[in-house]
């Protein structure tokens, strides 16, 4: 049942993995609608979305590919709570998603990876101007914001640290956006990490990782089997500190998203990570 307090949802990369569980988290939330299902996959044209993400039931609202009539007609809509777009699509479509939706007043809840800093800076820019709320969040779990709290804390004692993340290989863009911003959250801690201490040879290209700010190295592995995992592992003489997060359901994502959808009305600029709305 819809009333005032109803917030209309659209979910854009709605027949991928993260898609469907979102749409499934909607349909259990009393006060969200799903108000669009948007996929550019094929395949998945014209399904109900529920029927899509493994509901018993259909909702009644069918996967398409186009994004902007979707975007022009809950726009158009008499609603009293303003209407939110979650993205999990790809590195190469999100930018352009979220432009779209700002440009129709439509709130953008970020999930999809892969934007790079200049990207991060239009968009921030382009809500700013729009007065408009932008959540993008690297990841919704609560595990891994725990996680980057105590690296966090870690970063104030030891000077040595990598990180290693490992995922599913049909992931698109490495490393991670959680291996991004965990990295970056430590070098804003005002310190270069991993002195060096001697004269290093790579012996084939790319076997100490790539490099972050500050002299932080990410190391990606990407294997079937794996769902999305990262270490942060820090190191000083004698002794080793290692935090790891594992993801092995993406209903671990959920919880962060629902909350996400309910602060966007709040926010009249974009914010970058969970953390920040908890
Ligand atoms: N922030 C977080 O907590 C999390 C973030 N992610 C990120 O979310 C993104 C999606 O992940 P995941 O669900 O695993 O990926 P999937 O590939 O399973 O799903 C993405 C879906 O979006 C579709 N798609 C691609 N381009 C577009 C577009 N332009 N418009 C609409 N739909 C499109 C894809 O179709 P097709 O298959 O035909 O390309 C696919 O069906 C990734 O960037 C991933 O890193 C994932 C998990 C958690
Ligand atoms: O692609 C994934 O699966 C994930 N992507 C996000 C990332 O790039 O950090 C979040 C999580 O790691 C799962």
């Amino acid at each position: 049942m819809t009333n005032q307090s109803t917030i209309p949802v659209i979910v854009n990369g709605a027949g991928g993995k993260m898609g469907r569980e979102v749409i499934k988290a909607i349909s259990q939330a009393s006060d969200m609608i799903l108000m669009g299902a948007i996929d550019t996959s094929p395949e998945h044209q014209g399904k109900d979305a529920g029927e899509l993400a493994g509901l018993n039931i259909a909702l009644e609202v069918p996967i398409t590919n186009q994004l902007e009539p979707i975007l022009g007609y809950v726009a158009g809509e008499r609603q009293l709570q303003p209407p939110v777009m979650v993205d999990f699509t790809h590195p190469d479509a999100v930018y352009d998603n979220v432009r779209s939706a700002i440009a129709y007043g439509i709130r953008p809840v970020v999930g999809t990876t892969g934007l790079s800093p200049q990207q991060l800076e239009n968009l921030a820019d382009f809500a700013q101007k729009a007065s408009t709320g932008c959540l993008i969040i690297p990841n919704f779990s609560i595990g891994i914001v725990l996680l980057q709290q105590a690296a966090i804390t870690a970063s104030q004692y030891f000077d040595h640290v990598e990180i290693i993340e490992l995922h599913h290989n049909q992931k698109a863009d490495a490393p991670s956006g959680t291996a991004i911003q965990t990295a970056q959250l430590l070098a804003d801690m005002g310190k270069t990490f991993n002195p060096p201490q001697v004269t290093e040879t790579e012996k084939i290209a790319g076997a100490r990782g790539c490099l972050a700010d500050e002299g932080i190295r990410i190391h990606s592995v990407r294997l079937p089997g794996l769902i999305a995992h990262q270490e942060v592992i820090f190191g000083a003489a004698g002794q080793i500190y290692t935090l790891r997060h594992d993801t092995s359901d993406r209903s671990c994502y959920m919880p962060g998203v629902l909350l996400a959808i309910r602060k966007i009305n709040q926010l009249k600029s974009l914010v970058y990570g969970l953390e920040k709305i908890l």
